[in-house]
């Protein structure tokens, strides 16, 4: 039997000038009665999100709201439905919230949103407001060339790379937690997270982020750093996914999109598998693949937090003109 078409689904980001952010709460006897979400509802028959959008802000708060920018797009399946819930900011509005519905309202300031409960389809959706859209995979350093790939890291992270995978596979040790140290430090001073690829000892020491391959997250059972360590998995498919989910990882980075030179085989998703994938699980996912800045809008259209890559966000002449690297 076919499956049923997704409910389409339409939600606000309203912020006041402060930059707190309109929660409502879903009265009882409804689905998911008691939690919070951001104001909304379901498309009728006939209408653009926009459209719809206006709508229910009007019924629900009693303002005539001013749809701007897309924030994402969530496809996600619940045991008893599925939906995509499509985001938007609002950028003006007319009237004063109020809930029309009976309905609480709360203004709450964006880093506290994590703390209020609402349906898993909206943990994408407080991460795209919250986290970066960006993740920095780094190439391997060539011997004798880690000054400039610390350059290449600088000048990605001024370009405003707000995520950087810490990946030294073939690099040897000692000189690999030089470098790690040092790109720690950059990341620190941008005001950028680090996380280190597969070495949770070096994790641990650091008390950077960790990412993990897939192999090893398989191998698991139970969350290898503190909750303030922020923990991340590669994952290809729906059952890694739910496994990074339930082992508390933060997000995860799900590929391959498209066939790049480092991964010229495996399974291609393309941006349809993708999103059936990221109905299963409600982390939030960056897409890796083939990928760069300017997929971004496609990717936040299917339920991505972002794009991960190597090549598509490492500068193309990481050398300064001015300044010869240093051997190593
Ligand atoms: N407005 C809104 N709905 C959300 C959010 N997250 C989320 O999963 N949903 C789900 O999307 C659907 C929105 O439909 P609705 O607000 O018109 O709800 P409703 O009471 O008519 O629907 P119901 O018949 O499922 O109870 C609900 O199933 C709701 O649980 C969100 O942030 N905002």
């Amino acid at each position: 039997m076919p499956e049923a078409p997704p409910v389409e689904v339409v939600a606000a980001v309203i912020a006041d000038p402060g930059g707190r952010i309109l929660l409502t709460r879903r009265t009882e006897g409804r689905d998911l009665a008691g939690l919070w979400e951001f104001p909304g509802g379901k498309r009728e028959p006939g209408e653009s999100p926009e459209q719809a959008l206006v709508r229910e802000l009007r019924e629900e708060l009693g303002i005539e709201a001013e749809v701007g920018a897309e924030l994402i797009v969530v496809p996600h399946a619940y045991p008893h439905k599925r939906l995509r819930l499509d985001v938007r900011h609002v950028s003006a509005w007319r009237g004063t919230p109020q809930g029309h519905e009976g309905q609480a309202l709360a203004w709450v300031p964006r880093q506290r949103l994590a703390s209020y409960q609402m349906p898993a389809a909206d943990r994408p959706v407080v991460a795209a407001l919250l986290r970066p859209d960006r993740y920095l995979v780094t190439p391997e350093p060539a011997a004798g060339c880690g000054e400039a790939w610390l350059e290449g890291l600088r000048q990605a992270l001024a370009a405003g790379v707000g995520l950087v995978h810490l990946r030294l596979p073939g690099v040897e040790p000692g000189r690999r937690e030089r470098l790690v140290a040092a790109a720690l430090a950059l990341c620190r001073a941008a005001g950028a997270q680090g996380m280190i690829g597969a070495d949770i000892a070096l994790a641990r020491a650091t008390g950077a982020g960790l990412h993990l391959r897939a192999a090893q997250l398989a191998g698991l059972v139970e969350r290898p750093l503190p909750p303030d360590q922020p923990l991340a998995a590669s994952c290809h498919g729906a059952d890694e996914l739910r496994h990074a989910e339930r082992l508390g990882c933060d997000f995860a980075v799900l590929g391959t999109l498209a066939a790049t030179p480092s991964h010229p085989q495996g399974r291609i998703l393309g941006w349809a598998g993708f999103a059936a994938l990221r109905e299963a699980v409600s982390l939030p996912l960056y897409a890796i693949g083939g990928l760069g800045p300017a997929d971004l809008a496609q990717a936040r259209r299917h339920g991505a937090q972002g794009i991960a890559a190597i090549r598509g966000l490492w500068p193309q002449h990481p050398h300064p003109p001015d300044r010869p690297t240093r051997p190593q």
